[in-house]
């Protein structure tokens, strides 16, 4: 990118996808667009119609230092400070989890029971919501759901408490530090109990991409040696905490599907225990209800 050339958006564009390609990004042209809407200030969209537009310096100076930090594996997200889950936009700092696609499949499935089963006022919790993505989503969604959204780090709930304001669902989602259940009373009692919680083993840890590693929170992660240990905790707390007929959903890795499917089915306190497979067709939420 040298300052003599003229460079417009589109030739911009094709120089930075190859330079992004060449690093080892696997969207690399998706990457260029994004970073160089977030530097102009405009939707993506708009790029398209701006191809032979000469780009201003200080647009390219706020675009080359993005691709840079690109380069050293920043993951996009970070870099422009928002993702969109669901049809939401949400803000996301190096605080929380980026939210991934397949954790869509939770929200889906929630809405779905929801609907099927016409609960008029439902009571929703997501446990360890990070950037309140799945709690927002269903908020959004279910216009009559009260949503508690909980997580154990402080810096997660901020992020959390900023998305309720801008999508303007402070008024029905409630935010509560919070290990687990743990400040959550037993007598309170929920028709949704949804948890994407960490659940990468110690030793899966370390294999991670450098984009992950480096960049997202641990907390946010690891879910212990062997990965299901927050998930097989939450168990006993959750079926304390369901209604009678209430649904619990637990994304996981493919890994640990069969085994936590086994904790289930040995407690008879759930049934129609059942695995999802997300778009890739691997097992990774896992439904119950709690029995009568
Ligand atoms: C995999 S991230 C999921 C974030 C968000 N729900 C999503 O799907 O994008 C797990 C979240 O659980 C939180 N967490 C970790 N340990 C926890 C615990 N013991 N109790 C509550 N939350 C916990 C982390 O801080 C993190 O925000």
């Amino acid at each position: 990118m040298s300052t003599a050339e003229t460079w417009t958006v589109q030739k911009l564009l094709i120089w930075t996808t190859d330079y992004l390609k060449k690093g080892g990004s696997e969207s690399a042209r998706l990457d260029a667009e994004v970073l160089l809407a977030s530097a102009q200030g405009c939707e993506r969209i708009m790029l398209y119609t701006m191809f032979d537009q000469v780009v201003a310096d200080d647009v390219r100076a706020k675009f080359r230092e993005l691709v840079k930090k690109r380069g050293e594996g920043v993951p996009v997200a970070y870099l422009v400070g928002k993702r969109e889950f669901y049809s939401l936009p949400l803000r996301v700092t190096s605080d929380v989890l980026i939210p991934r696609p397949e954790t869509e499949l939770v929200v889906m499935t929630a809405i779905d029971f929801i609907k099927a089963k016409a609960i008029a006022a439902p009571a929703v919790i997501d446990v360890g919501t990070g950037s309140g993505a799945i709690a927002l989503a269903i908020a959004k969604n279910m216009k009559t759901a009260q949503v508690t959204a909980v997580d154990v780090s402080p810096a997660a709930l901020a992020v959390a408490k900023q998305n309720a304001v801008d999508n303007k669902l402070e008024a029905r989602v409630t935010l509560i530090e919070s290990n687990l259940l743990g400040e959550i009373p037993a007598a309170t009692k929920f028709d949704v109990i949804a948890a994407n919680l960490p659940y990468v083993s110690d030793a899966e840890y370390e294999e991670l991409p450098h984009s992950v590693k480096a960049f997202e929170p641990k907390l946010a992660l690891v879910g212990g040696t062997s990965g299901s240990e927050l998930i097989e905790k939450l168990l006993p707390q959750a079926a304390e905490r369901m209604q009678p007929g209430a649904l619990l959903l637990l994304e996981l890795s493919p890994m640990l599907a069969e085994k936590v499917v086994a904790l289930l089915k040995a407690d008879s306190r759930f049934e129609g225990v059942e695995s999802l497979k997300d778009l890739a067709g691997h097992a990774r939420v896992i439904r119950a209800t709690r029995k009568a």
